[in-house]
């Protein structure tokens, strides 16, 4: 059978890098990856990775998510201009403030994580629908269900893909195109580092002193603990992105972090909103200590895992 043509957008680390080369690399070679990135100059990492299945499974392109351009020659330049499966997966972060923050960078971020996801189905979806065939996944995040302090526009972003995603899904259903939304939580990639990196530049004096430590001493650390005890690897990721596109009937939503699934559920459990608003006030404001101790509680009980799976795997256990 002949290989499934994908095309992924924003290869040059983390998530987009490990899912190219892991597709890549199927053992059955039921794909031909188009791994794609905006500044080329960045390949090294991906070619490095990708090892011999550079330019056999797996091709490297050009394609800047915000331009339009970009993705009409990206396209074009695939053979028959035949995307089977498209992973939306280009994204930028934003923490901090809105006070701090200009309504440019705000933009980039809309037209980096929501726009971008836009004019990507805008390209493929005709060619989906003549086909009748097809499936477009999206990298969103736990994020596009729950909004998170200090996160408020990248969230923004977020819900903006899941309810255009909502809205498209009845037309993509008529024809016999999946759609499925990924949603992670934390990962452990350039990602928390550029906008921790970001955050530490800032300039804070537009705001009040109190929204200051608030920010810096609570939620920094706060996310700083989180990532390091509940974060996944971008590989993670991955696995579960390939579970979803080798379903037989691929599910609409999915989350990769069973322990965010009871966070974005409170939201359902009360439709008014308290129960989530007040776990989360309460966690940062008044229980920090506790939160502390059952984070660090975590990281201990995944590194036990972690050294237990590898004597197993040393022994010839699994
Ligand atoms: N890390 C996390 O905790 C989580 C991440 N996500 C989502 O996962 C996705 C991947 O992020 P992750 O791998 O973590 O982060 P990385 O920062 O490692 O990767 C982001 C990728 O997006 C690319 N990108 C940014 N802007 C554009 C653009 N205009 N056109 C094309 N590519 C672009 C970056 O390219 P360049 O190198 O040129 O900047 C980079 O390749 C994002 O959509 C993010 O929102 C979701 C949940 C959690
Ligand atoms: C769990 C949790 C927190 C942090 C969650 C974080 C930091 C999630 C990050 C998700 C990301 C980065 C998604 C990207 O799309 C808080 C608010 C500190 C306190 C309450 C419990």
């Amino acid at each position: 059978m002949d290989p499934l043509i994908v095309l992924i957008t924003g290869c040059s680390s983390g998530i987009g890098l490990s899912l190219a080369v892991k597709l890549a690399n199927d053992e059955q070679k039921r794909f031909k990856v188009y791994a794609t990135m905006r500044n080329l100059t960045k390949k090294e990492a991906l070619e490095e990775a990708a090892g011999t299945t550079l330019n056999h499974t797996l091709e490297i392109k050009k394609l800047d998510v915000c331009c339009e351009r970009s993705i009409k020659e990206c396209v074009e330049s695939i053979p028959g201009r035949r995307v089977d499966i498209l992973i939306n997966n280009a994204g930028v972060g934003l923490i901090g403030p809105i006070e701090c923050q200009s309504l440019e960078e705000m933009q980039r971020v809309f037209d980096t994580n929501f726009f971008g996801v836009v004019r990507m189905i805008k390209e493929v979806l005709p060619d989906m629908k003549k086909r009748r065939s097809g499936h477009i996944v999206m990298i969103s995040s736990v994020m596009g269900l729950q909004g998170i302090m200090f996160n408020d526009i990248y969230a923004a972003s977020k819900f903006a893909v899941e309810g255009f995603c909502e809205s498209l899904l009845y037309q993509t259903m008529k024809f016999n195109i999946f759609l499925t939304l990924v949603e992670p939580g934390p990962v452990v990639t350039e990602f928390e580092m550029k906008t921790h990196e970001e955050a530490m530049r800032g300039d804070y004096s537009k705001t009040d002193r109190e929204t200051a430590d608030m920010f810096m001493n609570h939620y920094l650390k706060n996310t700083r603990a989180v990532f390091s005890s509940l974060g996944q690897t971008p590989e993670d990721v991955a696995e579960h992105v390939l579970h979803v596109i080798t379903k037989k009937k691929p599910q609409f939503r999915h989350q990769t972090n069973q322990v965010y699934t009871p966070v974005t559920a409170l939201k359902h459990a009360d439709p008014r909103g308290g129960l989530a608003n007040d776990l989360f006030y309460k966690l940062v404001f008044q229980h920090a200590s506790l939160m502390h101790a059952s984070l660090h509680a975590i990281k201990l009980i995944r590194w036990k895992a972690h050294k237990v799976q590898q004597g197993a795997r040393m022994l010839g256990l699994l």
